[in-house]
């Protein structure tokens, strides 16, 4: 069983797998042993990879060919705030349903991440949403505490008196929306935007306007009420692809072409309905935006919006050290558990960072560079995550390096042949079914003892057929197990 599974979501599975340390060195029943092939995953110097020297550049030092370079002098990869919406858009979610208690238990835990900014359901929802947003107010959490909001005076009347720190007031400007929606045109948006903003400005806190469907709608309506909003001093304008429809390279024009018609923050809320959002998260920040709306595990209307935890992974991928200085990463996979409970669900298995196996290494080729340097098939270190890599051993697709890792865990004093000729029979009987951590231990050790009494040599099949069926009988016949000791 992979331990970075949740224990209420995960998949039942066989146990298969080794536990391999920050180090690189694999650990038996969590108790980290040292491995032979442990080799430091960050200085690299022990792994096979570790050429040092005339000019040779060590592949584990090499930083991520797609980290932000000195030339993107718009990207704001390394400096973007999160608005995590799991408590507005999150809240529009199917299943979502959010009492009070969970509300203030997923904003403390949001709090404690580190994201800069909670937004909230509108005030004018319902009763229970105002008290619920005023109660939320009074935490005294770091995170700044929005409330989103349509574009209308009656709303920002009742968000002002909540306590919040900012209200996100949002109208659609797309003909869909302008027609089949509100039906006002462009001149009314732009009339009753300016009202509700100097209103909230009045207030003392931010506030921000942001455009909905704004990918389907006309560019010339988007920057024009873009430039009069900014010009009376908003704090953010916000782009909204609600239907998800956007690409990553429109994103980026779009961003691009504001950025040089605003001189204030730019926001981006991105549906995530064609499974672009994280891809255009990131881009948005390269074109310039300034802050990502998120939820915690994407939930929201239809499919929902760009995911906390697929956004963290990616911009922990660009600039580890910024991510890791912001945010207090090992929360992730709490505050996915807390939401996935709260809205009945499970954390999907693919999930980065926190699905299911999502450090776990299979195949032999894969689990040998591992053991040896663990940059080499992972570009997010687990234990940044409070999390474990693991290497699955009982399958067809495993490597003698992979069973001499656990060879050496388990204290078996085996040549290179011996476990050789070992991994051929876990591969043979791994054809059959999948084994157990449990059956490739026995098969070790039968081999191991076999190999010390003299009774097997490399090559004789037979003779290790022979003392595995003894030794399945007298742990059948309650004998206990033979060679385990
Ligand atoms: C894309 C997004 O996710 S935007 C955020 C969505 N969030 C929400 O809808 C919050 C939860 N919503 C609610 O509780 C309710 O819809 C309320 C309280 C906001 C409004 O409820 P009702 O008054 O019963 O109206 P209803 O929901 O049927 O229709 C929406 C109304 O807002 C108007 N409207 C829609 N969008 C906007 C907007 N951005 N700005 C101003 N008015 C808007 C519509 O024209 C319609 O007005 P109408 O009453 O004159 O027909
Ligand atoms: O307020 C915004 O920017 C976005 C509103 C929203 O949820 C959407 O358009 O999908
Ligand atoms: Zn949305």
């Amino acid at each position: 069983m992979c331990p970075n599974q949740n224990a209420d979501s995960s998949p039942p599975t066989r146990d298969q797998m080794v536990p391999v340390d920050m180090n690189g060195s694999t650990s038996v029943n969590s108790t980290h042993t040292n491995g032979v092939n442990g080799v430091n995953g960050t200085n690299g110097t022990n792994g096979v990879n570790g050429v040092n020297g005339n000019g040779y550049n060590p592949p584990q030092q090499r930083r991520n060919p797609y980290a932000p370079r000195a030339s993107d002098f718009l990207s704001n990869v390394s400096n973007f705030k999160i608005i995590e919406s799991t408590l507005r858009e999150g809240e529009q979610f199917a299943n979502a349903f959010f009492d009070t208690k969970t509300k203030i238990a997923i904003a403390k835990a949001l709090d404690a991440f580190g994201v800069e900014y909670i937004e909230l359901t509108s005030p004018a929802a319902s009763e229970q949403s105002r008290t619920d947003c005023e109660a939320i107010c009074k935490l005294g959490l770091k995170a700044k505490i929005l409330t989103h909001i349509r574009c209308h005076m009656d709303d920002a009347r009742i968000a002002v008196e909540t306590g919040v720190d900012g209200v996100d007031v949002v109208i659609g400007t797309s003909s869909f929306l302008r027609e089949f929606s509100h039906g006002k045109d462009m001149a009314y948006i732009t009339k009753t935007a300016i009202e509700v903003i100097t209103f909230v400005k009045s207030k003392g806190i931010e506030v921000r306007f942001s455009s909905e469907d704004s990918f389907r709608s006309d560019l010339v309506d988007l920057l024009s009420i873009y430039q009069t909003v900014d010009k009376i001093g908003v704090n953010r304008v916000g782009i909204a692809d609600t239907v998800g429809c956007a690409n990553p390279r429109q994103v980026y024009d779009l961003v691009r072409t504001l950025r040089g018609v605003v001189g204030c923050d730019i926001e981006i809320h991105l549906h995530n309905d064609t499974g672009m959002a994280i891809a255009n998260a990131y881009t948005a920040l390269e074109a310039g935006a300034t802050h990502i709306d998120t939820s915690v595990l994407g939930i929201g209307e239809r499919v929902g919006i760009t995911p906390l935890g697929g956004l963290v992974a990616c911009l922990y991928a660009a600039n580890p050290e910024y991510v890791k200085s912001k945010y207090n990463l090992p929360m992730l996979r709490e505050i996915e558990n807390l939401v996935a409970e709260a809205v009945e669900v499970n954390v999907p298995f693919m999930n980065p960072i926190t699905g299911y196996c999502a450090f776990t290494h299979k195949a032999g080729i894969h689990a040998k560079a591992i053991l040896n340097n663990p940059s080499t098939y992972e570009i997010l270190k687990p234990e940044d995550f409070g999390l474990t890599r693991y290497v699955s051993i009982g399958h067809r697709l495993t490597g003698w390096n992979a069973v001499k890792s656990r060879v050496e865990q388990l204290g078996l004093n085996l040549n290179d042949d011996e476990i050789k000729d070992a991994t051929a029979k876990i591969k043979e009987l791994a054809d059959v079914r999948t084994q157990s951590m449990d059956d490739v231990d026995s098969l070790l050790r039968v081999y191991h003892s076999g190999i010390q009494s003299g009774q097997l040599a490399v090559g004789q099949k037979e003779a290790l057929d022979r003392l595995l069926r003894k030794h399945r009988e007298s742990v059948s016949n309650g004998e206990g197990d033979a060679v385990s000791a």
